[in-house]
């Protein structure tokens, strides 16, 4: 993939981006075969990939400059801005965004937050875009609510501009820090979740909900756990980390059982309206922390999904699923490392099936789908596949 502001030096946030993708791909794969040598795994699924470019769903833009002439995009290490505003990994359909919200800034008089003076106001940009119908969030990353007043007066103007700007809010983000959000979030419009949709799958986004940010290959990576569930018989599974539910919600059936457990009380909400639109009854999303659910629980899933942040499952969560031995374990991952250190903490399982998915083209991540079945069905499951190829 060509990028200007990569050839010029002005932007190195794409580490691989001079190494064409199929050599990316085949490193990938090669770290991770690297970081599971420790386990056989039965079977290694072909990678998934998709598009090079425009792939991205979020644009998170530090403001810069000043109000008449402000730059979205990054600080470099010096505090040098740098406008991002062209960078090919955003789809065609932020350009325009991206260009009335300059002279928006000025009109609204939201003066942006310098970081060496620390004064200013608006500090982030945050935009989301839709797949379903090129419906937009976009959310301004302000320092107080002082110039709230002025940003809701100028609005109007915006989003006669923009009409595909469906959920607008400000978040208030008082500290001096690198923290890219704050505490406090304000609706701005009606709307207040993004609806977008992933193979069959209603699903929503708000403000302070975490969500995939490569839609082509989380559609793909969510569809993948659907069809490795849909082959085994599982009546009752638990979808833990499940943010705004794309796996759990991909997984149910009508008959299933599922509770899908996320400590982000916005993300349950758009779980729990996702699982209203399709009726699914037996679908269950909790807001709390993924370990303290699991350990106060006595009757174990046939099967446990876990889609832990990169710092991975951790011990304790390990233990209780090594104690409680579900049959199956889905793990989604975002670093092999940490996910590798964890299948080392469940000796009772054995690795049935690796697939990588290249969710984060031109870097060295990636995401990794693993299905562990308990040791004792594993060894069934070799006898049966030699008697009728299953698994
Ligand atoms: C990698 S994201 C996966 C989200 C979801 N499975 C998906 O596909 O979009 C990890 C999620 O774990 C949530 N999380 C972080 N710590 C948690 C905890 N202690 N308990 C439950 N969820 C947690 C985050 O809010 C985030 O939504
Ligand atoms: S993040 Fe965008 S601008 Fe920066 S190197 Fe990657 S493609 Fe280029």
């Amino acid at each position: 993939m060509q990028c200007a502001l990569y050839d010029a030096g002005r932007c190195r946030s794409c580490q691989w981006l001079a190494r064409p993708v199929d050599e990316q791909l085949a490193a990938k794969t090669a770290d991770l075969q690297q970081l599971m040598a420790a386990f056989p795994v039965r079977e290694w699924r072909t990678p998934v990939s998709g598009p090079e470019q425009g792939f991205r769903n979020k644009a998170k833009m530090v403001v810069s400059g000043s109000v008449e002439k402000p730059l979205l995009g990054m600080l470099h290490r010096d505090g040098t801005p740098e406008d991002l505003c062209d960078c090919p990994l955003y789809p065609a359909a932020f350009a325009p965004i991206f260009a009335t919200l300059k002279p928006f800034i000025a009109r609204a008089g939201l003066t942006p937050y310098s970081v060496a003076r620390r004064r200013g106001e608006l500090k982030y940009l945050l935009l989301t875009g839709s797949r379903l119908d090129g419906g937009m969030m976009l959310r301004f990353v302000l320092r107080s609510e002082n110039k709230l007043a002025q940003l809701r007066a100028a609005l109007p103007w915006l989003q006669a501009q923009l009409p595909q700007l469906k959920v607008i809010t400000a978040n208030i983000q008082p500290v001096h820090m690198a923290i890219m959000e704050g505490e406090t979030e304000i609706a701005l419009t009606e709307q207040q979740a993004l609806a977008e949709r992933f193979n069959d799958v209603p699903l929503w986004i708000r403000p302070r909900s975490f969500f995939q940010t490569n839609p082509a290959v989380a559609a793909r990576l969510y569809a993948t756990a659907r069809e490795w569930v849909r082959e085994l018989p599982v009546r009752h599974m638990w979808d833990l980390f499940c943010g705004v539910g794309g796996f759990g919600l991909h997984c149910a059936t009508q008959e299933m059982r599922l509770t899908g457990i996320e400590i982000s009380p916005e993300a349950i909400a758009c779980a729990k309206q996702s699982a209203a639109r399709l009726g699914l009854t037996r679908l269950q999303f909790q807001a709390l922390d993924s370990t303290r659910f699991a350990t106060a629980q006595d009757d174990v899933p046939d099967l446990v999904l876990v889609n832990p942040p990169r710092r991975g499952v951790g011990g304790a969560l390990c233990d209780y699923l090594a104690r409680m031995a579900p049959r199956w374990i889905i793990y989604s991952s975002c670093n092999a490392r940490t996910m590798a250190k964890d299948i080392a903490l469940l000796p009772g399982y054995r690795v049935a099936r690796v697939q990588l998915f290249d969710m984060f083209p031109h870097t060295a991540h990636y995401e990794v789908l693993t299905l562990l079945i308990r040791a004792d069905l594993a060894v069934d499951h070799c006898s049966a596949r030699r008697r009728d190829a299953v698994i």
